[in-house]
């Protein structure tokens, strides 16, 4: 993908969270990486939405050096570049600080996986973050959150969880395209509202049995997948 299309792109992942209801103000972060070059595109920090153009977006290198310096990047680059140099499997990252599942990562909950909804998207319940320690909230507080996600993902395949709950912060999702990622933070929203509806209702209920939810998740993920249409009609 050229750089001028991986920003439309970026630019466009940036805009659903706001047409989907993800994102008010300037709350949120979407950014992607070109693996062939390794450059990572990234929203503009505090830019507003309705007058952000694909040109605004800016490009760093994996490492954090800026390509592009027009703009200043999102205040949340540090820990999309820790995602991305962990998770070399992911092409996009998304922040939002969507309603409900801002409210479990702020309750320090995981969001339990209680349906089939969420079993298509994410194969198991949606971690949370430890807190950052005193130490971490200095000058890297930034990249200190990303490694914070990084440990908690430690023995778990960041395909099959594209997403996490930073405690008393907000949700990180990501996917291999920008729009996969803007898709995992709208299911995300919605699995997390409908965890607090089902938990009110029946506040015994437990997380579906793991056979239902690998049935659930791997008939549209990986190589089994059967979901969806084999050629394009
Ligand atoms: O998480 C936060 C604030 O808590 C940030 O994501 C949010 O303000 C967006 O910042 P940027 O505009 O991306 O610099």
């Amino acid at each position: 993908m050229s750089l001028s299309a991986l920003k439309r792109a970026v630019l466009e992942a940036n805009l659903d969270t706001v047409r989907d209801g993800l994102v008010m103000a300037t709350f949120g972060n979407a950014s992607g990486i070109d693996r062939t070059t390794d450059q990572v595109v990234i929203k503009p920090s505090g830019v507003a939405y309705d007058t952000m153009t694909a040109e605004d977006m800016v490009t760093v290198s994996l490492d954090g050096a800026v390509v592009e310096d027009r703009l200043r990047p999102s205040s949340d680059l540090d820990t999309h570049l820790v995602l991305y140099r962990a998770f070399t499997g992911i092409g996009a990252v998304i922040h939002t600080h969507s309603t409900y599942a801002t409210i479990f990562a702020q309750a320090l909950m995981p969001i339990p996986c209680l349906g089939t909804t969420h079993a298509d998207y994410f194969r198991g319940d949606i971690p949370v973050t430890r807190h950052l320690r005193p130490g971490e909230l200095g000058d890297r507080y930034v990249a200190a959150t990303g490694e914070a996600i990084i440990e908690t993902f430690e023995g778990r395949d960041p395909l099959e969880m594209p997403a996490v709950l930073v405690a008393g912060h907000g949700p990180f999702v990501w996917g291999r395209t920008p729009k996969e990622a803007a898709l995992n933070a709208l299911i995300l929203e919605e699995c997390a509202r409908m965890a607090w509806f089902t938990k009110r209702l029946n506040p015994q209920v437990e997380p579906i049995p793991d056979a239902l939810r690998d049935r659930h998740f791997l008939r549209k993920h990986g190589a089994q997948a059967t979901y969806g249409q084999t050629e394009r009609l």
